[in-house]
């Protein structure tokens, strides 16, 4: 075995190739663990090309948070929900993750699925990898794996004999005033956020996955989405939602340690331990009434949202980073902005990393489209408080919640291990 296929490999807590039989792996594995897309070894390997337009650096895979919280938000989003199928156990379970883990960290350095990848293996078996991504650069592909409540426990009871390491918090969402969530499209026994700036490396990165779960979970349901609606770093212009508003302006970022520490990582002081460094995350898609919005006046546009269209600014004045006041009459007192700010929830804020969507159009000619709402938080209950809060909120009238899933989130993973590892010592 050579040196980095070693490292890869890590020992029994480490990656794990045993599930990808079948994947015809071979020899001549790259070094990630140590070295990165550098580490580039013999074999078949075939590194992507430096084709494509966004990030081209890649994002480290390995480390304390899993990439794809802070992460500068990409422009493209798959996002897929997967259960486990039925009589896996927890071996199953764990090689799932070991397989998941040692294949994103490859992808997320520009590298295909295995070492043979696409074209590299015996001709007379189906490829590890799929190929569609092969003269693609990296885009700053990041992949972010989540745990559904289901994974503990579930109507099958413990499967995986996990119940007892379930976070308290991690529930299902409680219903929502206006909720019109479609079973089919919600939540989920394990998740895959991938974003990139080409569609094509996202969609390329869940096909994959998606075909090493095979035999031990299976796609529930997947969302693309486009044209981030939020930004982590100030240096990220802020991008618009459907309704033609600046989306992300009073986003936590990246560079602010100490509102993430209060609002988005699970803390030293949390339970349980094995979450530490991690994060919750909760998905919305939240369809939105296009063509009803389209005849609403800017000025009424403006005060349900509670900033102007144009520059971003809250209408109490100045400019798009001004602080809202709202002592001023310039607000109604049902508008978005106000009902969502921390001023008004306790001190309350979340990460939001949503996207637009459009999944066609309807019959009638309306767009099927909206917000995939996505937020990273310390706790489930700072979204299940502003949602609530949000029950009076003039856009109401203009949206519907379609779908729901929270899932825990694990910290990174340590170098030669995989994602989620604590959970299973
Ligand atoms: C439960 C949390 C939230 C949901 C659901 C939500 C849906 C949603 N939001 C917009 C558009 C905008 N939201 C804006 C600000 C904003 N939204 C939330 C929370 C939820 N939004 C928060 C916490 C904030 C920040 C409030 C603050 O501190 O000022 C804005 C203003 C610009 C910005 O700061 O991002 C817009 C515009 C839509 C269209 C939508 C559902 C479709
Ligand atoms: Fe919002």
């Amino acid at each position: 075995m050579a040196e980095g296929d070693a490292q890869a490999a890590g020992g029994s807590a480490g990656l794990s190739r045993r599930g990808l039989i079948g994947l015809a792996l071979s020899s001549g594995v790259v070094g990630l663990a140590a070295g990165g897309a550098a580490g580039v070894a013999g074999g078949a390997a075939v590194a992507r090309a430096e084709q494509g337009r966004g990030h081209e650096e890649p994002y480290a895979f390995f480390g304390p948070h899993q990439a794809g919280i802070t992460t500068p938000v990409q422009d493209h989003l798959h996002f897929a929900s997967f259960d486990m199928m039925p009589r896996t156990s927890r071996e199953d379970l764990i090689s799932l993750l070991q397989d998941w883990s040692y294949a994103a960290s490859r992808m997320t350095q520009g590298l295909e699925v295995s070492a043979t990848g696409a074209v590299g293996g015996d001709a007379q078996t189906p490829p590890d990898d799929t190929g569609e991504a092969m003269d693609l650069a990296v885009n700053g592909l990041t992949i972010t794996f989540g745990f559904g409540p289901g994974l503990f426990e579930n109507e099958d009871g413990d499967r995986y004999g996990l119940a007892g390491q379930r976070p308290a918090g991690l529930q299902r969402l409680p219903a929502f005033l206006g909720d019109d969530l479609d079973p089919e499209s919600s939540q989920g026994d394990l998740c895959i956020q991938a974003c990139a700036d080409d569609p094509q490396v996202a969609v390329h990165a869940i096909r994959n996955l998606s075909r090493i779960a095979f035999g031990r979970a299976r796609l529930r349901w997947s969302q693309l989405g486009f044209g981030r609606t939020s930004r982590t770093t100030s240096a990220q212009a802020t991008p618009r939602n459907l309704f033609g508003y600046k989306d992300g302006t009073a986003n936590i970022l990246s560079d602010d340690t100490e509102a993430l520490d209060d609002h988005v990582w699970v803390g030293a002081s949390d339970e349980p331990d094995w979450l530490r460094g991690g994060s919750y995350l909760v998905a919305r898609k939240i369809a939105m009434l296009i063509e009803t919005w389209d005849r609403v006046r800017l000025v009424e546009q403006n005060e349900i949202i509670g900033r102007d269209k144009g520059a971003g600014a809250p209408l109490s004045g100045g400019d798009e980073f001004t602080e809202p006041d709202f002592h001023s009459t310039a607000f109604d007192e049902n508008s978005h902005v106000r009902l969502a700010h921390s001023s008004m929830n306790d001190g309350i804020r979340i990460l939001r990393r949503g996207y637009n969507y459009v999944d066609g159009n309807s019959a009638l000619g309306r767009l099927d489209a909206g917000l995939f709402f996505l937020s990273y938080q310390r706790d489930p209950a700072q979204f299940v408080t502003l949602q609530r809060h949000l029950s009076t909120d003039l856009m109401n009238e203009y949206i519907r919640h379609i779908g729901s899933g929270i899932w825990a989130v694990p910290p990174g993973a340590e170098a030669s291990s995989y994602v989620g590892a604590p959970l299973f010592r």
